[in-house]
């Protein structure tokens, strides 16, 4: 009972060989993993030089949501590096880490098991992350990570997450294209809209845990963002839930992992579902994540293009901006399965004047 009410400092170094973990990061059994392993999830592998990318991306959209690409143009070194820094960051003593510490209510900064921020079902990873903007306004990656880490932490980081980001950018603008074209609204209709992104990067850690079915890495959630690029080291750990259990994705090195999130599936008006994924730990090895959350320009109006509203396709949600999204993830509601959902009701209970918005 105590134990319940202390703030637990979630220090890898010590918590990973721990046989016993703090009740906070406990989770109930009807959300906890199952001891069997779980199967393999077949998601299709995109080769995005290929004739067939726009249907085959089309297809996964329309069912969970999730694909794997390759061919995408991003440089393996520059991959292998921005795992090194991770592991560079990630293993520094907690209070070096602590510089970048995320503030109540800020999506960027470093967060420790999220002990400040929620009471109970904690995740056991660490993350590190920050805003990268395409359209330049404001503090830029590099500048932010040397602010917070120092020339001798903050340097190297900041140019290769930098350089990670704006490659990023630039594969999510490409596949706006062809999710623009699978939806028959033309290849620059969402590369335009997501044009001067506002977006997020993440770098999760997970150490290993003793108690690897008691614990979650990351909880059930349908990603509040557009579009989530991620990859995995070779750990394994990343579950999507499809035909109505939780499927494995197989990480493949050079392979990205791409998902819809809530923002696009309301630009798509639907069409395309964002999809309940999580993240399972172990007790052999930490393991690494990078993702870069796609997120339009916070004060946007996120509403489908008219091709995609008629008769038959009524409007699914109302308008809203990114900024209201992100802020209700941040201070209202934890990111779950039903975001969008929760979010759209309490938009609608909002006092008319926040209720929209100005069109941009
Ligand atoms: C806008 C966001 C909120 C979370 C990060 C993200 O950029 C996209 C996914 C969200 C999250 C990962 C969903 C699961 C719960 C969460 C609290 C987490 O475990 O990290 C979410 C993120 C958050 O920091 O609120
Ligand atoms: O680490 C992973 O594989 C998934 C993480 C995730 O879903 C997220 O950060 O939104
Ligand atoms: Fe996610």
């Amino acid at each position: 009972m105590v134990q319940q009410q202390q703030q637990v400092v979630f220090d890898a170094a010590v918590l990973s060989g721990e046989t016993d973990i703090p009740s906070q990061f406990i989770w109930p059994p009807d959300e906890s993993p199952s001891p069997e392993a779980a199967e393999e999830l077949d998601v299709p592998l995109i080769d995005l030089g290929a004739d067939e990318v726009v249907r085959l991306v089309g297809d996964a959209c329309q069912s969970h949501g999730f694909f794997l690409v390759v061919n995408h143009g991003i440089d393996a070194a520059l991959l292998e590096e921005a795992h090194r820094c991770m592991d560079a960051f990630f293993t520094l003593p907690l209070a070096e880490k602590q510089r970048a510490q995320r503030r109540a209510g800020d999506s960027c900064g470093y967060a420790s098991g999220f002990t400040g921020r929620f009471a109970s079902k904690l995740p056991w990873k660490e993350t590190l992350s920050f805003r990268y903007s395409a359209a330049g306004g404001g503090e830029g990656v590099a500048e932010y990570l040397l602010r917070k880490l120092g020339e001798e932490h903050g340097r190297r980081l900041g140019e290769v997450y930098e350089r990670y980001c704006g490659e990023m950018s630039r594969l999510s603008l490409e596949l706006m294209e062809v999710l623009g074209e699978s939806l028959g609204v033309g290849r620059g209709h969402f590369r335009r809209f997501f044009e001067r992104n506002d977006s997020i990067m993440r770098l999760n850690y997970y150490p290993a845990c003793q108690r690897p079915l008691e614990t979650l890495g990351t909880g059930p959630h349908c990603d509040p963002t557009s579009l989530t690029i991620l990859h995995q080291d070779n750990v394994g750990g990343l579950e999507v839930w499809a035909e109505g259990r939780w499927r494995s994705i197989r990480p493949r090195t050079g392979a990205l992992v791409v998902n819809v999130g809530d923002t696009f599936m309301a630009l798509s008006n639907g069409r395309y579902r964002s999809c309940l994924h999580r993240a399972v730990v172990n007790s052999r090895a930490a393991r690494r994540s990078l993702a870069f959350f796609l997120c339009p320009e916070m004060d946007r109006v996120v509403r489908p293009p008219g091709e995609l509203v008629d008769d038959d396709n009524p409007r699914e949600y109302p308008d809203f901006t990114w900024r209201a999204l992100l802020d209700f993830t941040q201070r209202h509601y934890r990111a779950d399965m039903r975001t969008l959902q929760a979010f759209t009701d309490w938009l609608q209970r909002q006092p008319q004047p926040q209720l929209q918005a100005a069109a941009t």
